[in-house]
């Protein structure tokens, strides 16, 4: 079974995490099929919107800590390679698609899952849908410009607490927060997400790439290595705190962080 799946038609391209027996966690099939998918959309000019989607009962709970675990053992500065080689081509090739990005999330939208989501330019969510970040639980800072998502959506003061404490927000808090566009019942959310995305790829597709335009050139620009390097991700993978809170949930019991 393929871990992602991609439709073209009518102008919109549906990307599926389809990885459902493990919560759509994000190991590397997943991740590289992802990408493939990205990179057929980018060079598909039927193209007119995308629309990004999971199946099962949960959009993405992040980096799959199983597959994590394991590279944390072969080694903790390559176990990191994944974000350079994996999820920042992934936001980056997000964030440079010209056509809107609609993301259509349930149950849970975690970890490297809230960056994927929050890649897109339009979020609807179910109702009981959540968000968290996940990152510091396990010993990590956020990485590949999701800081700076946060920052510029929620604001500095939420983001911090929201890492810090590694908070689990509803689907209405995110709302509020600002983080998202649209919340539907949970019967409804999937015929919403798509009905949004397929008004996108039926709309003035020139002007929907000046409005992206504009506002990602109202951001200051983000430099990934400065945030690799201040979020110190390659040296937090090497703690005894992150290798023992991934070993720690994978037992299903509570991590002790030492603070090393
Ligand atoms: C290509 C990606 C593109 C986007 C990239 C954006 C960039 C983002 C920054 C990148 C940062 C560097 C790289 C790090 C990435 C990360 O994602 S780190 C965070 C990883 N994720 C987690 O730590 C989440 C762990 N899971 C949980 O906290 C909880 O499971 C939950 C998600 C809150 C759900 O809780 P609950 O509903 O109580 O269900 P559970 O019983 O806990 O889980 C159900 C089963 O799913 C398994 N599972 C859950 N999460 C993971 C996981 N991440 N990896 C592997 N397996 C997972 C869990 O073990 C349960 O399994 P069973 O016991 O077999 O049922």
């Amino acid at each position: 079974m393929d871990s992602a799946t991609l439709t073209v038609a009518d102008g919109l391209a549906v990307l599926t995490l389809n990885r459902p027996e493990a919560a759509n966690a994000l190991d590397l099939a997943l991740k590289t099929a992802l990408l493939d998918g990205l990179r057929a959309i980018a060079a598909d000019d039927t193209v007119r919107a995308v629309l990004i989607r999971a199946e099962g009962r949960n959009f993405c709970v992040g980096q799959d800590l199983g597959e994590h675990a394991h590279a944390l053992t072969r080694s903790p500065e390559r176990a990191m390679d994944t974000v350079a080689e994996h999820y920042n081509p992934l936001i980056s090739g997000i964030a440079a698609l010209e056509v809107p990005v609609v993301a259509a999330v349930q149950g849970a939208c975690v970890g490297a899952g809230l960056g994927l989501a929050l890649a897109a330019d339009v979020v609807v969510a179910a109702e009981s849908a959540s968000f968290a970040t996940a990152f510091t639980a396990i010993g990590l800072a956020s990485d590949s410009g999701l800081t700076r998502t946060l920052v510029d959506a929620i604001g500095a003061v939420r983001t911090r607490a929201f890492l810090l404490l590694g908070t689990k927000i509803s689907a209405a808090q995110a709302l509020d927060w600002g983080l998202i566009a649209q919340v539907a019942a949970d019967d409804e959310a999937a015929a919403s997400a798509e009905a949004v995305a397929r008004r996108l790829a039926a709309g003035p597709t020139a002007a929907f790439a000046a409005v992206k335009s504009l506002v990602a050139a109202s951001l200051p620009p983000l430099d990934e290595a400065l945030e690799r390097e201040r979020a110190g991700a390659v040296p937090l993978a090497a703690t005894a705190d992150h290798t023992g809170a991934v070993e720690a949930f994978l037992a299903k019991r509570r991590p002790a962080f030492t603070g090393r």
